[in-house]
């Protein structure tokens, strides 16, 4: 059996964020580890491609076609790097993968030997779009991020979107490009 339900990184990491410091309102109020009726948010395990986690992630792009041993030597590899923090939201309801995104750590030499996040494949499937889960992603992400300590977290997403992240504090240089400062 190829596939199981080993995480990608310590779930722990995300109980123990500290939700009380986060910028942005919930209404109703959810969090990661309250994030709805029978919904789930963990980090990536590779029983999820079988749930739908390439359905979700073909929501954003093209997500390809990939056996069982390619997508467990990609999960290995981000594993064994400690730098990939993939995120999903399951509604165990349906035993489906409904929202993903992605917090990869980038170490620089830079300002002492920094390290900074970027926040990658943020999608919410979408019939479940409008329920607050991309905003619980994004900070579930930022937090995070700054738990690992980042000095900042960048993004690049089409135009239409930057109004989104701005909500998270994040600033815009030109039409594609968000950082924030943490
Ligand atoms: C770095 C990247 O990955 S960029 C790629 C972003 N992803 C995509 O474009 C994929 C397709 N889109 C999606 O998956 C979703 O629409 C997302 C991720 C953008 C938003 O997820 P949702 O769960 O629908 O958003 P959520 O319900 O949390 O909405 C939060 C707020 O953002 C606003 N919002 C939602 N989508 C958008 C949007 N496309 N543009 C601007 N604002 C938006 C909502 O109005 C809401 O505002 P409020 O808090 O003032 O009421």
């Amino acid at each position: 059996m190829l596939l199981d339900e080993t995480s990608l990184f310590d779930p722990s990491l995300l109980q123990e964020l500290d939700w009380s410091s986060n910028t942005v309102s919930f209404s109703p109020a959810i969090s990661p580890s309250q994030p709805g009726e029978g919904l789930v948010l963990r980090p990536l395990c590779t029983a999820d491609l079988d749930r739908g986690f390439y359905k979700v992630l073909s929501e954003l792009t093209v997500a390809g076609d990939v056996t069982e041993e390619q997508f467990k030597a990609q999960f290995e590899h981000m594993k064994k790097s400690e730098d990939y923090y993939v995120i999903v939201v399951e509604d165990t309801n349906i035993g489906q993968i409904v929202a993903t995104a992605s917090l990869i750590i980038e170490h620089k030499f830079i300002h002492a030997c920094a390290k900074r996040g970027r926040v990658e494949q943020v999608v919410v499937s979408d019939v479940y779009r409008g329920k607050q889960l991309g905003k619980l992603l994004v900070s579930t992400l930022t937090l995070l991020c700054k738990k690992l300590q980042c000095y900042k977290i960048t993004l690049e997403c089409v135009p239409n979107i930057l109004e989104f992240y701005k909500k998270f504090g994040y600033s815009t240089s030109d039409e594609k490009h968000a950082v924030l400062v943490l």
